[in-house]
């Protein structure tokens, strides 16, 4: 099996060609085009941008247990037609993916599928109730070889817990997510604490109870020699204590979602739940925060924070809403959208914070490599000139919370390639058709 994309530009500079046999490259440039055959299946890509495939750090499936929000099925066809590789899977469904035998029934439906590979999170703590350790050690040792472990949705706030999973995942080279919220900081909390807030009369969730979580992780990560993720950073705080990480040599990587760098806490104005998510939508001067320290490298990555939510649970008043919005379909163009058009990054930048970082964080091997000779035909054809409006009810998720809802964006998906197969043209053929 074999594809010729002719004429695109990868990483967005000189055009060349690219040739994909059975699932590796095996030439680019001018001997592709004398290398292919009779049979290869030929791509005209003129115009567009050929990335490596885009790798989540940060998905939520909701299988098992919440099969009418999303399953591991609706989420990949959403996260291939999104451009994506590769998930990683938190651990928040029911059971907790806090065992091996959940993490690996996970990894084999993501294989079953086969339109992205999944891989899992593990859970910190048993059920994500910050008590006792989970199993990390079997749920790294499973057939889902997990690396990354997360509470997200929680924080794991107790220190001595925090400590001991920094400590134990230094064993297999692993990583803490943090969900940075100090809990008690913020109990009851509906949204950005601000002037928004105040405005509205509903209860804030301050920036420093990010801040100060984040902080105490370095300072541990540090003392144990170990290694921290930090998930959704959202304030200009934030950005300012993981810098002086950095600057301290803690390793320390950290994530920015595409919501938090678009949307405001204004946005909570009409009550409308779709806005509602944790962390909450902050305000101007965090965004214009947030970019910058993506553009410089202080923010490692862009995650989705994709969390799907059936309508019972979102659409309802503010205060019972369920947290979280939809993100696969629309984090290339929101990223296109504020960081590419305004010049903050080019095409290399884009392919470091949405496919090499995270799949280097996730400790992938076959994922974010460079497009070369002999690497995994993992790889995203973007339209970059090309703009869409965000319909809900088209995306391939179950649910519908998009919070760009009616937005035009820029940067089309064209085709999505895992190990050179074209996995848009599966998703989006008709049912018994290609597949
Ligand atoms: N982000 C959210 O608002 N919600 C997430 C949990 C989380 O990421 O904390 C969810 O699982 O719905
Ligand atoms: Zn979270
Ligand atoms: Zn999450």
């Amino acid at each position: 099996m074999s594809v010729l994309i002719r004429g695109a530009a990868p990483y967005g500079e000189a055009p060349a060609d690219v040739l994909i046999v059975d699932g590796v490259i095996t030439a680019v440039g001018t001997e592709a085009e004398v290398a292919a055959s009779d049979h290869t299946e030929i791509v005209d890509a003129a115009g567009l941008v050929l990335l490596p495939g885009l790798v989540d750090l940060h998905t939520h499936l909701r299988e098992p247990g919440r099969e009418d929000a999303e399953t591991v099925e609706t989420g990949s066809t959403a996260a291939a037609l999104g451009g994506y590789t590769a998930v990683f899977a938190m651990p928040n469904t029911d059971p907790t993916a806090d065992t091996a035998g959940v993490v690996e029934q996970v990894f084999r439906l993501g294989q079953e599928v086969g339109l992205v590979d999944v891989h899992p999170i593990g859970a910190v703590t048993v059920g994500r109730q910050g008590q006792r350790l989970a199993e990390l050690g079997a749920m790294a040792s499973s057939a889902a070889q997990v690396r990354v472990f997360s509470d997200d949705g929680d924080c794991v706030s107790d220190p001595l817990l925090m400590r001991r999973a920094l400590e134990y995942v230094k064993a297999f080279d692993g990583v803490i997510a943090q969900h940075a919220q100090e809990p008690r900081l913020t109990e009851g909390a509906q949204m950005h604490e601000g002037v928004v807030s105040a405005r509205l009369g509903m209860t804030g969730w301050p920036a420093v109870a990010e801040e100060a979580i984040i902080a105490r992780d370095c300072l541990l990560t540090d003392h144990v020699g170990s290694r921290l993720h930090v998930c959704h950073l959202s304030t200009a705080g934030s950005v300012e204590v993981v810098a002086a990480a950095k600057r301290r040599g803690t390793a320390v990587t950290a994530e920015v979602t595409p919501h938090h760098l678009i949307l405001t806490d204004e946005r909570a104005v009409g009550y409308d739940p779709v806005f509602k998510v944790n962390p909450p939508l902050r305000t101007e001067t965090d965004i214009q925060a947030l970019r910058a320290a993506l553009a410089d490298g202080t923010i490692d990555i862009v995650a989705t924070d994709h969390a799907p939510h059936a309508s019972q649970d979102k659409e309802t008043e503010w205060d019972h809403a369920k947290p979280g919005m939809l993100g696969l379909q629309t984090a290339l163009s929101v990223v296109v959208a504020t960081m590419v058009r305004t010049g903050l990054l080019d095409w290399r930048g884009v392919a470091r914070v949405l496919s090499e970082k995270p799949a280097e964080i996730g400790g992938l091997v076959d994922q974010g490599r460079p497009i070369a000779v002999g690497e995994p035909a993992n790889l995203v054809l973007i339209d970059p000139s090309a703009t869409w409006t965000v319909r809900g009810a088209e995306l391939a998720s179950l649910s519908d919370n998009t919070p760009f809802e009616g937005m035009e964006l820029p940067g089309r998906v064209v085709a999505t390639y895992l190990r050179g197969v074209d996995t848009v043209a599966l998703a989006t053929a008709p049912a018994g058709g290609a597949a």
